[in-house]
């Protein structure tokens, strides 16, 4: 009997050792076979296991002897491309490299050619859909779906996204950035002329665009601590906007979202039933957050359901949850005919979910990160308010502004430089993932040279090396750091220089949005970049994603960012908190040489903080990691004020 399992675990060791050996040299053999560099690792980089554990792993094969793993250890940690991606394109002198592992063959790219071509070519390029089940949880969606299906769902959900709904996002974020500074200065702050410190500026931008994309988006009315809901709120939509749990739930419903989205990881790995009764605190959150979270949504389902049936007349606002339902539960919807393709409930709850998480998580880390960089750049601070000064007056009231009139010039400005610096800089989205289709071999272009792609080959667009990459974009040897380049830094009037080693000039890149699929698949249609800035090449800049897959909320999302900057610096000033080096009283009678001395710290500090980030859903600071910031009205500044500061 022993011997019998013996020979049965040895005759399994032996066959799984056959796979791995096999798979290896297959794979090895298919990257030679295209003719770019590769390297060869001993576990797939993309297998789910491996990017959950990797932790663990690396800092054992760290212990081996360097030239073991020096070459490739790399590519095994999941963000690599935030944090060191250039230096290693550079080490293996290329832009476009494949990794053969026994599990699979991956290409990396941060080529503006291949990430052009292959986010030009959906049908030889689509997405990788495999790779998005975490955001597929809760149903079939816009952002995980392909092909014929993805088209119905694209053509649902892109409806709402047009300019009068971007006009309404602009009134909105407006409104919330006031709840926001309400929050943070309070009538103490009121009175000094600055807040305490704050080390919750991640989480207040979060509530800060859920109630933006709450509100805009599903009419929900979500409240900052101490406002209270209007007298006349519908009162099937009050319940989400409550800051204590109402009856029948454990959470409020910003918290399930905030929840959820904290506890994503652990929702997607263990069933419900194992969450429930496991004896962890993330445990206990992650399924407290989901079931308050499910139970929301499908009791907003079945409101939206009714109203629609009672033909009530359509919500001011985008109405995502409206369209959606309308999609099938309409009396059009009824009498169309049964060819024509409606979402089922599953996929209306799983569109109303990604709404939710791509229309917050990422423009909430996206001004973060703005508002940490504005910290730390003091000149960049005073010289955006400066250009908010000449395009919306010193003490104009932000209510008054017009979008009409306001949202071109503000994108063009100091305001639009930031954001794009932002997002250059800090994508939330690092890295897109695409496959060669899997009908036939694709071919793409390197350096002038073809390469013949296997079909089924899972490809990965390098989103943040494309944007560090000093081929595709203007840059100077750092003056801060000394480095070759000054791409790894915060500088908006980048976007002021005129061109690059690989930039195309104007002809060329009238020339190149000739060749773009010019399909209609709904959302805003123009450029993301300003005409009067730095146009990059086409591939080099794609925060959100380029082609017919493209961000749809990016109009709105550019506009939100443009009113918050807007507001709070026609007022405020942010700067880093310095209190781990010198309290108030301290700083109050220090002289200028030792304020920036202080400050210096602070800036490294914070740097080397935003450096950590890293992603789950998108690019952010976890673990509990911050940077401590105060706002200070205008004239009040301690520290950002000082033109020897920059
Ligand atoms: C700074 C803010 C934002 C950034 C950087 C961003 C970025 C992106 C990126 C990179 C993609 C492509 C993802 C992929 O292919 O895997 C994407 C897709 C998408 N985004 Fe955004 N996004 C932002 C804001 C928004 C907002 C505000 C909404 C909606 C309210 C939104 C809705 C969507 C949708 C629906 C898709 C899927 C489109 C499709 O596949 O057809 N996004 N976004």
């Amino acid at each position: 009997m022993a011997f019998t399992v013996l020979a049965a675990i040895v005759a399994a060791a032996a066959a799984a050792l056959h796979r791995y050996v096999s798979g290896l040299r297959r794979n090895i053999a298919a990257a030679r076979k295209t003719g770019l560099v590769y390297l060869v690792v001993p576990v797939s980089p993309i297998n789910l296991a491996w990017q959950l554990t990797f932790w663990i792993w690396v800092p054992i094969i760290k212990l081996l002897p360097n030239s073991l793993w020096e070459r490739w250890l790399f590519v095994m940690i999941p963000e690599w491309g935030y944090a060191t991606g250039q230096t290693h394109f550079d080490k293996l002198g290329t832009d476009t490299f494949m990794v053969a592992s026994p599990g699979s063959l991956v290409l990396y790219s941060q080529s503006a050619e291949v990430i052009h071509r292959m986010t030009q070519n959906r049908e030889l390029f689509p997405k990788d859909v495999a790779k998005y089940g975490i955001l597929e949880m809760f149903g079939r969606n816009v952002l995980t779906t392909e092909g014929a299906l993805w088209r119905i769902h694209r053509k649902v959900t892109s409806a709402s996204f047009n300019e009068k709904n971007a006009a309404h996002t602009f009134a909105e974020a407006i409104n919330q950035t006031r709840g926001m500074l309400n929050m943070w200065f309070g009538p103490e702050g009121a009175k000094t002329g600055m807040t305490k410190t704050i080390k919750s500026l991640e989480h207040d931008t979060m509530t800060w665009a859920l109630n933006i994309i709450g509100y805009v988006g599903f009419g929900l009315r979500l409240l900052w601590p101490g406002q209270t809901l209007p007298r006349d709120i519908d009162p099937r939509l009050a319940k989400y906007g409550s800051l204590d749990p109402p009856p029948g739930h454990t959470l409020t419903f910003a918290d399930s979202v905030a929840v959820m989205l904290e506890r994503i990881v652990a929702i997607m790995v263990f069933p419900e039933a194992l969450l429930r009764i496991l004896p962890f605190k993330f445990a206990r959150e992650a399924y407290k957050g989901k079931i308050n979270y499910v139970q929301y949504m499908s009791e907003f389902l079945h409101d939206k359901i009714e109203e629609t049936q009672s033909g009530a007349p359509p919500r001011e606002g985008m109405d995502i949850m409206g369209q959606l339902v309308q999609s099938k539960y309409s009396e059009k919807a009824a009498l169309a005919s049964s060819a024509t393709a409606k979402l089922d409930d599953s996929s209306i709850i799983g569109n109303a979910f990604i709404m939710i998480v791509a229309g917050h998580e990422t423009t909430a880390n996206t001004l973060h990160f703005a508002l940490l960089e504005l910290a730390n750049n003091p000149a960049t601070q005073r010289r955006l308010q400066r250009d908010i000064d000449a395009l919306f007056g010193a003490d104009t009231d932000p209510s008054t502004w017009d979008y009409e009139k306001s949202v071109s010039p503000m994108l063009a400005s100091h305001i639009g430089a930031c954001i794009n610096e932002t997002l250059r800089l800090v994508p939330p989205v690092t890295g897109i993932p695409k496959v060669v289709s899997h009908d036939a071999d694709q071919t793409i272009t390197v350096d002038g040279k073809t390469h013949v792609l296997p079909a089924g080959l899972a490809c990965h667009l390098m989103v943040v090396c494309a944007h560090r990459n000093p081929r595709w974009w203007p840059a100077r040897p750092s003056e801060r750091t000394g480095k070759k380049t000054d791409l790894d830094e915060f500088l908006p009037e980048r976007w002021y220089r005129s061109s690059a080693a690989g930039s195309s000039s104007s002809k060329e890149a009238e020339r190149e949005e000739e060749q773009l699929d010019k399909g209609d698949y709904g959302g805003f249609q123009g450029s993301d970049v300003s005409a009067s800035f730095y146009r990059p090449v086409r591939g080099s800049y794609l925060p959100f994603s380029d082609g017919p897959r493209s961000c749809l909320g990016r109009r709105i999302a550019m506009v939100e960012m443009g009113a918050v900057l807007a507001v709070i610096f026609q007022r405020y000033s942010i700067e880093l908190a310095v209190d781990e080096w010198a309290g108030d009283a301290e700083v109050e009678g220090m002289n200028s040489e030792e304020r920036r001395e202080v400050y210096r710290r602070a800036q490294e500090k914070s740097r080397e903080t935003i450096r950590q980030a890293d992603s789950v859903l998108t690019l952010k600071l976890h673990g509990g990691r911050y940077v401590p910031v105060r706002f200070v009205k205008r004239g009040k500044e301690r520290f950002v004020s000082d033109p020897m500061l920059s």
